[in-house]
């Protein structure tokens, strides 16, 4: 599977499940890795023949300051869900990092695969 990776991106949404959590937006961290089929780009050297990254990004922090969410979980699975219906990807992982929420732990959040492929 040919990859497009975007790994340490910044975006705010409201997320968490304590009342504290509720009152602003917090900045997470994304892993982004999108899996697509390069071929058509790669002999046709056109930017509409793939998935434009920065429209991901764009798109994406549009998406996720205007949504909400309790669980990482649950946010994980939107963002998933986003990147393969909105960009046509065939595969994708999230991982989606909370920065500095536990004392004594480097990195919290979860990851995810998600596939529009037939297995
Ligand atoms: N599995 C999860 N556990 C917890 C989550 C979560 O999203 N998934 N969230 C919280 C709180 O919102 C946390 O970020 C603040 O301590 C706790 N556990």
């Amino acid at each position: 599977m040919d990859t497009i990776f975007l790994h340490g991106m910044t975006a705010q949404t409201l997320i968490g499940v304590y009342q504290w959590e509720r009152q602003q937006r917090q900045t997470l961290l994304l892993d982004l890795d999108i899996g697509t089929d390069f071929r058509q780009a790669a002999q046709s050297d056109n930017i509409d023949d793939t998935i434009h990254y920065a429209k991901v990004v764009e798109n994406l922090r549009e998406a996720l300051a205007e949504e909400e969410f309790l669980l990482l979980e649950a946010l994980a699975e939107y963002v998933a869900q986003f990147i393969l219906t909105r960009f046509g990807a065939l595969w994708v992982r999230v991982k989606v990092i909370k920065p500095g929420i536990l004392a004594g732990v480097k990195e919290v959040g979860v990851l995810i695969e998600r596939s529009r492929l037939a297995v």
